[in-house]
């Protein structure tokens, strides 16, 4: 087994992985060089971070058959090419998240009192306490926060404390207790959230529908005074209608997160922050703490030790999730050829299979096969699997609709 990791990655995680197979580190590949790397070393398994994985790449290298996203965002993978290619592809969800909130809590706090400028100011021997002793402090402000998935969580935890008050707004209601937990009111819908924050937080996934989901519309629609903060990914907010607002005065914004952004560690970046004083802004760094590294780096190895081993993939993000409609369940003894008779027998019926596991008792001696489907057999056909001399038992289940 071979593992290619595109992107930086722990010593620590690397070392494990060498345990269960080869591992060629390659930090450097950009996104256009990754289809030759993966031809060349014909990796099974692929790690990366930010690293586009285009449909080119997939196909590059014939036995590859899992990509792990060492973070959370998957929308630089081609999914849809990997599902039709049969290829796992797995993220690390959370792991991360509390690095995320942590930077979105310093971007916060250093608008509201100005960090940056007036440590601008005072590198090149400025006093001017007159200019940036004017904070509005954030006790008793209104933080609406765009989605509530793993980063939003660990954002409120910390801006609790902070004494913030705290909204979301998502697309189906969320449980009162995970609200109730966080101290968090869910408000009828994203312009219900804009309506009333000072400050408004993004952490929702980029996909198309996503795409500019804070665009002009929504920018005008915030408070005078109020601050954008973005650490989800670049294209959810639409950075020109920002720039605009935040260069009129009408808004603030802290921004990890950019359209078009450089996906490796250096480059020229000519970007929104450059003339607009009030946006301040990091180079995508939301995960890039020590702790959150090597959490993920954990958590890659133990999809890949999970995958290797058994065959499982924890996390993974493109398949179909769909609970089928029927399930059978057959107790059998574990004896060679009693899965390919039952098998075998659902062929005959021309029932296509979905899913399917198998589990054995302690002893060797039974065992437990459950699969799947959306067609159900007929009664022949579960009478004669019920016949047979290693069967013990046959049930079948349907789903509730
Ligand atoms: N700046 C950085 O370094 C990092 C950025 N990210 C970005 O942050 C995003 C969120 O991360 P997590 O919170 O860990 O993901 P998550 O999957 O736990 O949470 C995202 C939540 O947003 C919700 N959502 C999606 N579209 C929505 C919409 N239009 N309105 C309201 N809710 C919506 C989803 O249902 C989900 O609950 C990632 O997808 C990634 O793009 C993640 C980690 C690091
Ligand atoms: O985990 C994510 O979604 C991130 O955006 C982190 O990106 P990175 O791994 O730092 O390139």
């Amino acid at each position: 087994m071979l593992v290619l990791i595109a992107d930086k990655f722990p010593a620590s995680g690397r070392e494990v992985l060498g345990r269960l197979g080869e591992v060629v580190y390659r930090p450097e590949l950009s996104a256009e060089q990754l289809p030759a790397a993966l031809a060349e070393t014909k990796a099974d398994i692929l790690v990366v971070r930010s690293t586009v994985v285009s449909e080119t790449a997939l196909a590059a290298s014939p036995p590859l058959s899992l990509v792990v996203r060492a973070g959370a965002g998957t929308n630089t993978i081609d999914t849809a090419a990997a599902s039709r290619r049969g290829i796992f592809v797995a993220n690390c969800p959370g792991k991360n998240a509390i690095a995320v909130a942590e930077l979105t809590m310093g971007l916060i706090l250093a608008l509201d009192r100005r960090i940056v400028d007036a440590t601008l100011e005072l590198r090149h021997g400025t006093w001017n306490k007159s200019k940036y002793g004017k904070a509005r402090g954030l006790k008793g402000q209104t933080l609406g926060l765009v989605g509530f998935g793993m980063i939003a969580r660990e954002v409120a935890v910390r801006a609790r404390a902070f004494g913030l008050k705290l909204l979301t707004c998502a697309h189906h209601p969320i449980a009162p207790e995970l609200l109730e937990a966080h101290g968090v009111v869910q408000v009828a819908d994203l312009g219900a959230l804009l309506d009333a924050s000072d400050i408004v937080s993004v952490h929702v996934p980029y996909s198309k529908a996503n795409h500019h989901l804070i665009g002009a519309d929504q920018i005008a629609r915030m408070r005078p005074g109020a601050t954008l903060i973005h650490t989800s990914r670049g294209g959810v907010v639409d950075d020109k209608a920002l720039a605009e607002a935040v260069r009129s005065g009408r808004l603030r914004a802290g921004l990890d997160v950019f359209e078009g952004e450089p996906a490796g560690g250096q480059a020229d970046f000519k970007n929104i922050a450059g003339d607009v004083g009030d946006i301040y802004a990091t180079p995508h760094i939301g995960a890039s703490t020590e702790q959150a590294e090597s959490a993920i780096s954990d958590e890659v190895v133990r999809i890949i030790e999970s995958f290797v081993a058994r065959g499982i993939v924890h996390h993974a993000v493109n398949l179909n999730e769909r609970v089928a409609r029927y399930s059978l369940v057959v107790r059998h003894l574990d004896r060679v050829g009693v899965l390919a008779g039952i098998l075998m027998a659902l062929r005959e019926e021309r029932v296509n299979v979905q899913g399917m596991s198998n589990t054995i008792f302690a002893g060797g001696e039974a065992a437990c096969a459950t699969i799947t489907f959306e067609q159900a057999p007929s009664d022949e056909c579960l009478q004669r699997l019920r016949d047979h001399e290693a069967i013990l038992a046959v049930e079948l289940r349907a789903a509730r609709t």
